[in-house]
């Protein structure tokens, strides 16, 4: 019997899929509309292909009913074929909010959760990667945050990042899939749920359709920008990473990126970019100004050296 064939946003999806090199795939997914395409396509391409692939649904526990709805989300997939299994977890709000806390908490599962030479596949897409440039651009902090989401970082991989949400929402409604939604994607108190319903609509009327296909090239061309940064600043000799005089003989961009890696290697967690605006001051507008305070510790100006004091009173960072 000849099969049917694949819709046109199935197609995309399932090629975006195929672009990736076989081996065994665990698909994160939320049952969300994205993660649900993705993994659709990600059992038809692991069929074609006779690898093995199953999924992983991660359980926030931060709602009642939470074990419902990731219960849901294996049944669906289960519903096409493709094996799943929830994970709950325990999300420590450790200060960054139940957002970031949440992510966290989830990554860490799914790194937990996979096996040797799997890779665990994310559906974000050209949308999230658009918001999360735009979020960046916001807080100010430099090509790290401008540079989005990386298509694959240790055992993860996002092969959607190049298609829209219109997409992934087409292929589940050509398939048949009911996608899960989270209550959390329409809240206004979110940020990015702002930028997504508010700020990029805008832009998009008033600068003209193809804003988020630039917004993703705006990642792109920063990501290199950083990693270009990062090799640079790796190649500075790791005793002259705190010596002011070699530091005020490296272009800004640089000096700041030594200082930003210094600072976290010293055990300082969270460096943002005001910190390190703050530390550089110390090497370029120097005064004898008392010190910089930092997460867990101050740093001060000694010597043409700088130098972290912890603030715990044990020698250690907090
Ligand atoms: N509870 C979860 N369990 C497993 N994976 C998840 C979960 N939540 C998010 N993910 C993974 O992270 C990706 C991004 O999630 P996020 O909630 O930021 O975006 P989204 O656009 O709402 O995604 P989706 O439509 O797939 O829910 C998802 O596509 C999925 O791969």
């Amino acid at each position: 019997m000849a099969r049917r064939a694949l819709g046109p946003a199935t197609l995309a999806v399932v090629q975006a899929v195929d672009a990736l090199a076989s081996g065994g795939w665990a698909v994160a997914c939320s049952g969300g509309v994205d993660s649900l395409a993705l993994a659709w396509a990600a059992h038809h391409v692991a069929g074609k292909r006779g690898t093995p692939v199953r999924a992983v649904v991660v359980d926030h526990a931060m709602q009642p009913g939470s074990d419902a709805v990731a219960a849901a989300a294996v049944a669906r997939l289960a519903g096409f074929g493709l094996a799943a299994e929830a994970v709950r977890v325990t999300v420590a709000d450790a200060g960054a909010g139940p957002e970031a806390s949440a992510r966290e908490a989830r990554y860490a599962a799914l790194e937990a959760a996979v096996q040797p030479r799997e890779r665990v596949l994310l559906g974000h897409t050209l949308d999230d990667q658009a918001e999360t440039v735009l979020l960046g651009l916001a807080r100010g902090a430099g090509v790290r945050s401008l540079a989005g989401m990386p298509v694959s970082r240790g055992v993860f991989d996002r092969p959607l990042l190049g298609l829209g949400r219109e997409t992934t929402l087409a292929a589940c409604a050509e398939l048949g899939l009911e996608p899960w939604a989270d209550p959390m994607n329409r809240d206004p108190r979110y940020a990015r749920v702002r930028v997504r319903e508010v700020v990029l609509p805008v832009l998009e009327r008033d600068l003209g359709p193809g804003i988020r296909e630039a917004l993703a090239r705006t990642a792109t061309q920063c990501r290199e920008a950083h990693d270009l940064l990062s090799e640079l600043a790796e190649e500075t000799d790791p005793a002259l990473t705190a010596d002011c005089l070699h530091l005020l003989g490296l272009a800004p961009g640089l000096r700041r990126r030594v200082l930003a890696d210094w600072l976290a290697a010293e055990g300082v967690r969270d460096v943002s970019a005001t910190h390190v605006d703050a530390v550089e001051r110390l090497v370029t507008h120097w005064r004898g100004q008392k010190g910089v305070d930092v997460p867990g510790g101050r740093v001060s100006r000694r010597d043409g050296r700088l130098l972290l004091t912890p603030a715990s009173g044990d020698g250690r960072l907090r």
